[in-house]
């Protein structure tokens, strides 16, 4: 994971001056006294970045990182806000200390497992989330990993561009999501839509949550609790790990889970790798105790080249591409800038995390 300490943030690309909330007061500020938002970028999103710096300069003042580093002492002082894109780069506590005015992170998507929230939270400083950009895109990508791997679509693409395999479908037989059972571990809003999704596909639907779904909503999806999730494993053709990563979540899915699954059921993971004993996982493949497993999530991301998950061909893995959308990434910066000026408005937060 990127941690961004005030001496590495060299390599973040932009420090952007946030005219926001001026800017509906006809910008009659100079741009000096406006606040600051600090972005934090994964790094190798240039493009993404241009689109971003698009949208949020019709209400932003960009700095790029020289300007800030160049002038640090006046510019930390005008940071009100950083904007963390795309969960991945976390906040130290040296970076914290340089920003004394800094009232809220604006994280861009769901999950902040990477931000120290009660380390933040002794700061003085909020933490906002973007939960509504990611369910769509996020559920999108479970779907596509549970159909690629119960149709083997990537050994299929591989034979189709090998020129000495022998082209027999029966070599490599998938298996049909239609009518299976699909058990959702983590019912948010992420998981209530793969649900919907899997009703189009006639699935069964079982779910484990700490909470229970409303009647309503668990008929709008045709959705069974299971308030022991060992029965959900037991009885489930495909499992979808959809649970946020805290303490209690963390290796969720170990042997003894593994275990219980069928034979011939298939293991998707978009929420975190850590949610999974990854060790575990790789045995399981190896000894067939489950089928296959789709992981839009792992740890570390990426995989060391060597890693066994990478050598099994019962596996599927993309680089977290849940929300690795041209509309997403839109709509993840959108709703951070509009928790962001919540806060520095003083107005009601739509989407704020607190420390457990
Ligand atoms: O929103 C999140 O937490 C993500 O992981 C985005 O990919």
């Amino acid at each position: 994971m990127e941690s961004y300490s005030a001496a590495s943030l060299a390599s973040a690309s932009h420090l952007i001056m946030s005219r926001a909330r001026f800017s509906l007061l006809n910008n009659v500020m100079a741009e000096e006294e406006l606040p600051g938002v600090l972005i934090l970028d994964i790094g190798g999103t240039h493009g993404v970045l241009e689109d971003l710096a698009a949208l949020l300069k019709k209400h932003f003042h960009l700095i790029t990182m020289k300007e800030f580093l160049g002038n640090r002492e006046e510019m930390s002082k005008k940071i009100q806000s950083v904007f963390v894109f795309e969960c991945r780069p976390t906040i130290d506590r040296e970076l914290l200390e340089s920003l004394p005015n800094l009232k809220v992170i604006g994280n861009s998507g769901v999950g902040v497992d990477h931000l120290d929230l009660k380390m933040i939270s002794s700061f003085g400083v909020k933490v906002t989330n973007t939960p509504h950009a990611v369910a769509d895109p996020t559920a999108d990508i479970g779907m596509a990993l549970m159909l690629a791997s119960a149709r083997r679509l990537v050994e299929g693409c591989q034979v189709a561009v090998s020129p000495d395999t022998k082209y027999f479908a029966v070599d490599w037989l998938g298996v049909e999501v239609t009518r299976a059972t699909l058990g959702i571990i983590g019912m948010g809003s992420i998981g209530y839509k793969v649900a919907q999704r899997a009703r189009a596909f006639n699935m069964k639907i079982l779910y484990h949550n700490r909470n229970r779904r409303r009647k309503e909503e668990e008929e709008a999806v045709g959705a069974h609790y299971c308030a022991k999730m060992e029965d959900l494993l037991q009885q489930s053709d495909f499992v979808m790990l959809v649970v946020n990563l805290t303490p209690e979540t963390h290796k969720l899915i170990g042997k003894k889970e593994l275990g219980l699954m069928k034979p011939t059921a298939t293991l998707i993971n978009i929420s975190r790798g850590a949610v999974i004993d990854q060790e575990a996982l790789v045995e399981a493949l190896q000894n067939k105790v489950i089928r296959a497993a789709a992981l839009d999530v792992t740890y570390p991301e990426p995989l060391p080249r060597d890693h066994p998950l990478l050598n099994l061909n019962n596996v599927i893995i993309t680089p977290h591409i849940g929300t690795a959308t041209v509309q997403a990434i839109r709509m993840m910066a959108e709703e951070a800038i509009a928790n962001i000026l919540a806060v520095l408005n003083g107005q009601p937060i739509p989407s704020e995390v607190f420390p457990k």
